[in-house]
């Protein structure tokens, strides 16, 4: 493997996550020496607008004469000579993501991105769009680590492991280390310490303990009186955002009426949807505070670059989201075995749970990939009855994808356990058909 002069292509080079990407690299360039990044993305004006910051970037920094910055729309002037790909697109965009929140809202359901029947909407859609990347990761760059963070992870990661098993990838989900570091700056702890225990589908799983080792023992239980204690507030990368101040109110009422465990917060959806949906607005949901914030915001940035405005043109900060795959990426490069949070068939990491299940498990991360580990205890009955619940719901959604089976989609829609009747499972599958359109594989 090479480890210096890298190639790296980000597909969907323009997502609002991309600066922050870009910005953990060049923080990490020691450990990273990458020379050239090119942005892929179906969409060549918001590629373009991310050329032009990712190029002030380099600039900034000095680093413009080091590294080439290339931009396309073609997959195969793209992938060839790739060293590294960071996958982050999202197939539809903030528009379909709005229609995702809105029609199960309509029916009195939870309305949300990678959760409920607004996530087997998006999940239809991004499974045909992540099978693409890796068909072309396949073709043109054999050799090539593929990091992926496109949503919704179990659903494309289980597809991905029907059509591609041996495609070097990893799969990997921002929230833990996020819930880590809101907990740790708000009640003073240092999470570098930290050895978590972690087990679940993505988003959908549960801290069973937190060893530190400053202290040498498990502090999980003082996390959780702490939590019973004081509200947990935003951390300063989500400063601002009410949104996130809701959810971590929400798991603090998880923590307290289900004891000894914490909880991921996208748990609120599936043990407390009508909370959810009497905190949503039915008309002005996520996908609208987000187009209306970080999305004009990229475009603001961008624009000010083209007009070489002075003054501090940058304005973003997603907390450890960059860091967190580069240094997934520095720990493949250098061997390290580093410690992450992954989705990965089980294989026995969950003892008692089917091995054919993608869960989310800390993992290993060297130069041949993930090495989760596997719990030493069975899981307790009310997580593994909720986890079989919804896996099964995944697995027929995915079957339903390579099937194009529309009876396989109403299970599925059906066991969503966010779904309480078949009735608004088959109107809400029915609507989904004819808002996704050609986005979706067509089901019969
Ligand atoms: N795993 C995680 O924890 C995590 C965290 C944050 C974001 N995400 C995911 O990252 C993705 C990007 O989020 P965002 O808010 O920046 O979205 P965004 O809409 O701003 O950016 C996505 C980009 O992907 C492009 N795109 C869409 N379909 C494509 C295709 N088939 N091929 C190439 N490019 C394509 C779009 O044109 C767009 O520029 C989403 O899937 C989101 O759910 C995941
Ligand atoms: O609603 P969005 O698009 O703002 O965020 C949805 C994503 O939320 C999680 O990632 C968060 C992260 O947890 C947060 O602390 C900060 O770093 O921003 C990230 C993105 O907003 C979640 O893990 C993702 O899967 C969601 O896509
Ligand atoms: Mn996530």
């Amino acid at each position: 493997m090479k480890t210096n002069d890298l190639n790296v292509v980000i597909a969907g080079g323009g997502s609002t996550y991309t600066p922050g990407i870009v910005q953990a690299m060049i923080s990490s360039r020691e450990r990273f020496p990458f020379s050239s990044l090119t942005l892929y993305d179906i969409d060549e004006e918001r590629n373009d607008d991310m050329f032009e910051i990712i190029g002030y970037m380099l600039e900034k920094e000095k680093l413009a004469s080091e590294v080439t910055l290339f931009q396309t729309t073609e997959p195969q002037n793209a992938f060839p000579g790739a060293d590294f790909i960071f996958s982050q697109i999202r197939v539809g965009g903030m528009k379909m993501r709005e229609v995702d929140e809105k029609i199960p809202m309509k029916y009195g359901l939870v309305g949300q991105e990678t959760c409920g029947l607004g996530g087997f909407s998006y999940g239809l859609r991004s499974i045909k769009g992540l099978l693409e990347i890796v068909s072309y990761v396949d073709q043109y760059a054999p050799n090539a680590w593929l990091l992926n963070y496109t949503n919704p992870e179990t659903l494309v990661s289980e597809a991905v492991r029907r059509a591609f098993p041996d495609v070097k990838m990893l799969n990997a989900c921002d929230m833990t280390i996020s819930i880590e570091e809101t907990i740790a700056t708000n009640y003073g702890y240092d999470r570098k310490n930290w050895i978590p225990t972690y087990y679940g589908l993505n988003h959908f799983g549960w801290y069973s303990s937190i060893y530190d080792k400053s202290v040498d023992r498990d502090i999980l239980p003082e996390i959780l009186e702490r939590l019973n204690q004081e509200r947990l507030h935003v951390a300063d990368f989500n400063a601002g955002d009410q949104t996130w101040q809701e959810a971590w109110d929400m798991l603090r009422l998880m923590t307290k009426n289900f004891p000894g465990y914490l909880p991921n917060n996208y748990l609120e959806y599936y043990l407390y949807p009508n909370r959810t949906i009497e905190h949503t607005d039915p008309s002005y949901t996520r996908a609208n505070i987000v187009m209306d914030g970080r999305e004009k915001n990229t475009k603001e940035m961008a624009r000010k670059v083209r007009e070489q405005e002075k003054g501090e043109i940058l304005d973003f900060n997603f907390g450890e989201h960059g860091q967190y795959i580069m240094d997934m990426a520095v720990s493949i490069l250098n061997d390290n075995h580093d410690r992450f949070m992954l989705i990965v068939p089980n294989k026995g990491a969950i003892p008692n749970l089917r091995d054919d299940a993608m869960v989310e498990v800390p993992s290993y991360v060297g130069r041949t990939g993930a090495e989760p580990i596997s719990l030493r205890f069975a899981i307790n009955d009310f997580h593994k009855g909720l986890m079989e619940a919804q896996n099964a719901a995944e697995k027929l959604l995915v079957d339903a994808y390579f099937e194009h089976s529309y009876q396989k989609a109403l299970q599925a829609f059906t066991l969503n356990q966010t779904v309480y009747s078949a009735d608004p499972a088959k109107q809400i599958l029915d609507d989904f058909i004819e808002a996704n359109g050609a986005y979706w594989p067509e089901l019969n």
